[in-house]
């Protein structure tokens, strides 16, 4: 008799047992249902064992098993390792993996129709039309078939009478095509080769290989990664490749590169794909059928059966970054995933994050460098504005220098870009009366007014609520004003420094679905905008051949907070957004507006010197111990009320377990001390390199008992210090 144990895609500390019935096939990885209290749950087998004669457990029985590949070993030992990594149950790091439940299922079906090629001789216009339509189209649906010709759905069924239509069922999640281009890119630059063939070599041998793949924006990055992924695909039938993104870089125009560069579409993987296209990539990904996955962080956790390379474009992007629910990082928890399935892994970017590059420079990740963009385009110049000797005039947020660019570049028939990383008309509200200044309720955090829609909002939790016409706090009328730039704001400035010239905003309000964002994208790419002005969403992966000015309105914002990265970030940003100048043949030009002009990020930005930028802040963080070089940790517990927070603290702060080397910082209010109603208090902890934090900070949450309402996370490596 044969037990199996089952892990459950619930917050969980472990698998449960269960008896396998005589003629079920069951092994390690088979996803099945089982009973779990009153209701039937699906499950992965974790582990299968031979009842023991002296075990006399009552065990429920498993009830079925999914007709899907197991998953393979590698994939359950990531499960358990990401877990244990970031702190979290191993079902609820299984619940990552199972996004889509219909996946586990074969495709449903749906009924066509197809001509028979037999016509009664009483044939109504009608009918004909219907026939016709259905010659065009091929198989298709009776609804569908009643729109094309404009006719009744009753007619369709009236041809399927008389034998003129012939009714079939096919599987509506179709399989994706195959891939079928492998040779060598064509005009790579012989850096671009150089690299490339590396990758292809490495690839062609097989095994766990880490490369950086380090090239200046525009170098053709993507270019050499073709290359790995068409040796990986090269290598068996049935050899998978995973390529990361960041969620906002996911769009039509990089799906179609892939399709160009290969002969068939990727799997898609993102937030916005529709139940049906989440099933059908889940499905063949874990039949192994889909080749190429390109998705977002959570494309991660797909079930892939024969993973050969993973790719992590944009790899400094702090968006990898998970935040809720189980927190990870997806390119460090791709490392390891590569790893464990002995796959080979490229990170790339422009601006690697130091831990990257800390790890390239002690030889753990091999680097490839391209320090050119092929053919004309040549890097931006890249020139500083200092504010203090060129400010804007009043109530203006762009400089005489960069007014003056912006208008030359309009009148050579060129574009512009913009880059301010604040959405809305103005990023606070005052009263002028009373000198309050507007916070969203129950929450420390002020509201932005939006000029478009006539609302303040609050980034944070979203609560938005009508422009007020009279001050909340004091009732003024027609004192409250808004404070600072946003995006709305520098357009409302552009567009009176050029009537004639066509000005669009792209930020996450103008870009809400895929759709709106491929619009301005190809709008952009068309010549049909003179000037975009946008946030951070503008920074990734775009190529806009005409765009030759990129200015930046206000570079010291990202700066403030005491973030460990705020300076790594500004400088990868900033850096991004001016590459999207000059990247074709005429060059482009970068102004970037700042008051600090002798702020080491800014200098080496200027420069073009990020090695340079990158061992100044190597240097604070050795002195310091902060990651790379040590290891850091949160705990963030969250109450409603101060005399609950203050007693989950001290609660808390006393079960802390004494560790060699750790350091316990806390609690202390949280930077958002409330938030939706919730006071909020965070420790910070740091260790030495070779310490088990993980380890450390499940030993500290096993052992604590907080009253109910109270709420705890923990996040190792944090980046948010919200
Ligand atoms: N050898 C080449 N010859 C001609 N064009 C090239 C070559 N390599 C790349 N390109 C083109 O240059 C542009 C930039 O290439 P690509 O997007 O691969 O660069 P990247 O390094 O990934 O850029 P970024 O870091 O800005 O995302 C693309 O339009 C690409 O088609
Ligand atoms: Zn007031």
């Amino acid at each position: 008799m044969k037990i199996a144990s089952i892990l459950f895609p619930l917050p969980l500390p472990e698998p449960f047992d269960y008896a396998i019935p005589d003629g079920m096939y069951v092994e390690p990885g088979s996803y099945v249902r089982a009973p779990l209290g009153k209701i039937e749950r699906t499950g992965v087998v974790w582990a299968v064992k031979t009842r023991a004669e002296d075990d006399t457990r009552d065990l429920k029985p498993v009830i079925d098993v999914y007709p899907v590949p197991a998953m393979p070993e590698p994939m359950r030992k990531f499960v358990s390792f990401a877990a244990r990594y970031n702190v979290a149950h191993p079902g609820h790091v299984l619940a990552m993996v199972l996004r889509a439940r219909g996946g586990l299922k074969p495709s449903p079906t749906a009924t066509v129709y197809e001509p028979t090629g037999y016509r009664s001789n009483r044939m109504t216009e009608a009918r004909v039309k219907v026939l016709d339509a259905a010659r065009e189209a091929g198989p298709t649906s009776a609804a569908e078939l009643a729109r094309q010709a404009g006719v009744s759905p009753g007619v369709v069924k009236g041809l399927v009478d008389i034998g003129s239509l012939e009714a079939r069922e096919v599987e509506t999640d179709l399989p994706y095509l195959q891939p079928t281009r492998f040779e060598c890119g064509e005009h790579l630059t012989a850096e671009q080769k150089t690299a490339g063939d590396e990758l292809r070599r490495a690839i062609a041998k097989g095994g766990f290989q880490p490369f950086l793949l380090d090239g200046i924006t525009g170098s053709g990055k993507t270019e050499v990664y073709f290359e790995a992924i068409a040796e990986a695909l090269q290598k068996a039938d049935d050899a998978q490749v995973l390529v990361l993104l960041p969620e906002i870089a996911l769009t039509q125009a990089v799906l179609a590169r892939f399709e160009d560069r290969f002969g068939a579409p990727p799997a898609p993987w993102h937030s916005g794909l529709s139940d049906a296209e989440r099933r059908r990539t889940w499905r063949e990904t874990a039949h192994g059928r889909a080749r190429i996955v390109i998705g977002a962080r959570s494309a991660l956790f797909l079930p892939f059966r024969n993973l050969k390379l993973v790719i992590v474009d944009e790899e400094h992007d702090t968006s990898f970054k998970q935040e809720d629910g189980v927190t990870y990082h997806a390119r460090d928890m791709a490392v390891m995933r590569a790893k464990l399935e002995d796959a080979a892994i490229v990170l790339a970017s422009a601006t690697p994050a130091l831990e990257t590059m800390v790890n390239a420079e002690a030889g753990r990740y091999k680097r490839l460098r391209l320090s050119a963009r092929p053919g004309a385009a040549r890097l931006p110049d890249i020139e500083l504005v200092d504010l203090r000797l060129d400010p804007p005039e009043k109530g203006n947020w762009l400089s005489p220098t960069l007014s003056n660019a912006l208008v030359s570049t309009f009148e050579a028939g060129e574009q512009g870009l913009l880059f301010l990383n604040r959405r809305g008309y103005a990023p606070l509200v005052i009263c002028k009366a009373c000198g309050e200044r507007l916070k969203s309720p129950g929450t420390e955090s002020w509201l932005t007014e939006h000029r478009y829609t006539n609302r303040l909002v609050c980034h944070l939790t979203g609560w938005s609520m009508p422009k007020p016409e009279a001050c909340p706090m004091c009732g003024a009328k027609d004192s409250l004003m808004g404070v600072g730039p946003g995006v709305e704001r520098v357009a409302e400035e552009v567009r009176v420094l050029l009537p004639q010239a066509r000005v669009e905003i792209f930020s996450s309000d103008t870009a809400r679905s895929g759709e709106e964002t491929r619009g301005i994208v190809d709008r952009m790419a068309g010549g049909e905008i003179d000037v975009l002005i946008g946030t951070q969403i503008v920074a990734k992966g775009h190529n806009f051949p005409n765009l030759t000015l990129v200015g930046v309105v206000d570079a010291d914002s990202g700066m403030k907070g005491g973030d460990l990265r705020a300076g790594e970030r500004t400088y990868q940003l900033l850096s991004q957004v001016a590459g999207r100048a000059g990247r074709a043949e005429r060059p482009g030009r970068a102004l970037i507006q700042t008051y600090g002009p002798e702020n080491p990020a800014m200098i080496a930005l200027a420069a073009g010197d990020r090695d340079g930028f990158l061992q100044i802040e190597r240097d604070v963080r050795a002195e310091l111990m902060l990651p790379p070089f040590g290891r850091m940790a949160a705990l963030v517990l969250s109450a409603p009320t101060p005399q609950l927070i203050e007693e989950a603290g001290r609660l808390t702060g006393a079960a802390a377990p004494n560790g060699e080397g750790v350091t316990v910082y806390g609690p202390a209010p949280a930077p958002i001390s409330l938030l939706r109603g919730r006071h909020r208090i965070r420790f910070l902890i740091t260790s030495p390199r070779d310490v088990d934090l993980s380890a450390y900070m499940a030993a500290w949450l096993k052992g604590l008992k907080l009253p109910n309402p109270v709420r705890i996370s923990a996040d190792i490596d944090p980046y948010s210090f919200l």
